[in-house]
């Protein structure tokens, strides 16, 4: 399993007592299998997302990303894990206006101090998979919404992250833009054999994925009434054959 969370329970302080914002969450997904989660507002989804990107350290449980118990691990490791083994996509893309979407790409592979070379290979190979070798020279500020959340799924890719944590990718799309990027996404997961996970408001979304789960009150359980069909199995039957092997 490339991202395993095990019997994870974070609280937060809330005046004298402590939230609970996830409740004994175990969820394992298989490099190459696209996972997403729905559930209402304050259910505990970002903090979720945020307990699988290492951000925040849980009260009790396990995270493993590629078999690295994340626990064990020192600061300074954590970031560099984060660094290399990590995707993030954000809900708003945060680009920086001042650079072209394939020095957007190039700055990432920069800070993890590969060469101009690679980088701009790297770049334009992840700029043609999302569908923007054309646009490579242009600013965000001439994209649309679609194309710039494509810029920031092809930025979260550059270190060929074993995760890739998505936040609500569509929020700012119209329902066609975001039904193109929940399919890219597919798509990339299983050409790239990455562990995904998305977090999303929108169930139609949700035909796309490989296993569908629904966060009430902090407690992760298997989606109901979802299109995917995987979602009334176990969690840990819904993978088959094509999610594994994916990434040697
Ligand atoms: N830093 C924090 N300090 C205290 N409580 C927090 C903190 N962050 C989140 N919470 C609480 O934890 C619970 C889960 O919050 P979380 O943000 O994970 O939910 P969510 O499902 O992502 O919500 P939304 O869909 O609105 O983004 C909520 O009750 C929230 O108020």
């Amino acid at each position: 399993m490339s991202l395993r969370l095990t019997g994870v329970t974070l609280t937060y302080p809330d005046g004298d007592r402590r939230l609970t914002a996830l409740d004994d969450v175990t969820l394992d997904v298989p490099a190459g299998a696209f996972a997403a989660v729905v559930g209402p507002s304050g259910s505990g989804k970002s903090s979720l997302l945020a307990v699988a990107a290492t951000l925040i350290t849980p009260d009790s449980g396990d995270v493993d990303i590629a078999g690295m118990p994340v626990r064990a691990l020192r600061p300074a490791e954590r970031a560099a894990l984060r660094r290399r083994s990590l995707g993030i996509v954000f809900q708003q893309p945060n680009l920086l206006g001042s650079l072209t979407a394939r020095e957007q790409l190039q700055v990432m592979a920069h800070m993890d101090g590969r060469s101009p070379r690679q980088a701009k290979t790297k770049a334009a190979e992840l700029l043609d998979a999302v569908g923007l070798a054309d646009l490579a020279d242009r600013h965000p500020q001439r994209m649309s919404g679609g194309q710039r959340q494509r810029v920031n799924i092809a930025r979260a890719l550059m270190n060929d992250p074993v995760v890739l944590l998505v936040d609500e990718p569509t929020s700012a799309l119209d329902h066609e833009r975001g039904t193109a990027v929940v399919e890219l996404l597919a798509r990339l997961t299983r050409e790239r054999g990455t562990s995904t996970v998305m977090v999303t408001h929108d169930r139609s979304q949700l035909a796309f994925t490989d296993a569908a789960y629904e966060m009430v009150d902090g407690r992760l359980a298997t989606a109901s009434g979802t299109a995917t069909g995987a979602s009334s199995a176990s969690p840990t039957t819904e993978w088959t054959g094509e999610q594994t092997g994916v990434r040697g």
